[in-house]
C-alpha cells in the first residue's frame, strides 16, 4: 500500500485489489443474489458484529453474521486478523454519504475497498472544513484510512449526478458499491482528544454527543434536499443521541 502524498496524511491506496473479471463477477453478485433494503438512496448490507451504542461493545442481542464466500478474499490481510464488522453499500448514481468520522471509540483500523463507477471522496479537515481534498475512488482500489484521514478530517461524497474532474472534464456517476472494513478499538476509547470530532473526548470534555448528529443532518439536508428524508433522518438521530445520552 501506497500513501498518499497529500494532506490529510494518511491515506494509504492499492490499486487492482481485485481483477477486473473478479470485479464483474462481484457485481453480478451484488446484483443478482443480494437481498437489498426496498428503498432508494444508498443501500448498506452488514456482515460479521454489530457495535452497540449503548454497551459501547458488541451488540449483543444482534447475531454474527457470517462473512459470505464472495467476501473472504476481499478481506485486507495487512492488520493480521479479519475486520470485526464489514459494510456493502450500493451507491446509485445521485447518491452520496454525508461528510462524517467513523466513530471513534467503536472502531480503531478503517479501511474500503471500491467497486463499479469511480467517485470523488472528499476529505474535509476538522468539524468545520476549512480545508479540503478531494480523492478520486478508482474501482478495484483498496484505501486504508489512519492518523489524520482516520481522526482529524471528515470523509464523505457528495450526492450529484456528475463529478468534474481537475482538467475540466465532466464524469457521469454510474452504479458505486463499496466495501467498508472495520476493527474495533481496544476498550472503546479513543486517546486523540479531538473535542470536534471524537466521542470519548466528547464524552470525556461532557460536551453535547448530540453535537456530532446534529451536524450529519445539517449536511444531508443540503445534500438531498427531500422533506421525508430529513424527517426519517431526524428520527434516526434522536434515538441515536437518546442512546448516548443514557451513557453520559
Ligand atoms: O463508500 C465508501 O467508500 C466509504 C463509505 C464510508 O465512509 C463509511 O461506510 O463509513
Ligand atoms: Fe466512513
Amino acid at each position: 500500500m501506497e500513501e498518499l502524498q497529500i494532506r490529510p496524511s494518511g491515506i494509504r491506496m492499492q490499486e487492482d485489489f481485485v481483477t477486473k473479471e473478479h470485479e464483474d463477477e462481484l457485481i453480478r453478485i451484488f446484483q443478482n443474489e443480494l437481498q437489498w433494503p426496498d428503498r432508494s438512496g444508498r443501500l448498506s448490507l452488514h456482515y460479521g458484529y454489530t457495535f452497540s451504542y449503548k454497551s459501547f461493545g458488541i451488540d449483543e442481542e444482534t447475531p454474527y453474521i457470517p462473512f459470505p464466500d464472495w467476501l473472504e478474499p476481499l478481506l485486507p490481510t495487512t492488520e493480521g486478523r479479519p475486520p470485526d464488522q464489514v459494510c456493502l453499500q450500493h451507491y446509485a448514481p445521485g447518491t452520496g454519504i454525508p461528510p462524517h468520522v467513523d466513530t471513534h471509540s467503536a472502531f480503531d483500523q478503517l479501511y474500503a475497498l471500491s467497486l463499479g463507477a469511480p467517485v470523488f471522496m472528499q476529505f474535509r479537515e476538522g468539524a468545520k472544513g476549512d480545508a479540503r481534498t478531494d480523492v478520486d475512488l478508482k474501482p478495484r482500489s483498496m484505501m486504508e484510512m489512519r492518523g489524520d484521514a482516520r481522526l482529524h478530517w471528515t470523509h464523505g461524497i457528495k450526492a450529484r449526478k456528475t463529478d468534474t474532474l481537475p482538467d475540466g472534464t465532466v464524469r457521469w456517476r454510474e452504479n458505486r458499491w463499496s466495501l467498508t472494513y472495520r476493527w474495533l478499538r481496544e476498550g472503546a476509547a479513543c486517546e486523540c482528544g479531538n473535542v470536534q470530532l471524537c466521542d470519548t473526548a466528547q464524552r470525556r470534555n461532557g460536551v453535547e454527543t448530540v453535537y456530532r448528529w446534529k451536524q450529519y443532518e445539517a449536511e444531508e439536508k443540503v445534500q438531498s434536499g427531500t422533506w421525508i428524508k430529513n424527517v426519517t433522518l431526524l428520527i434516526k438521530l434522536e434515538l441515536a443521541a437518546l442512546a448516548l445520552l443514557t451513557i453520559i
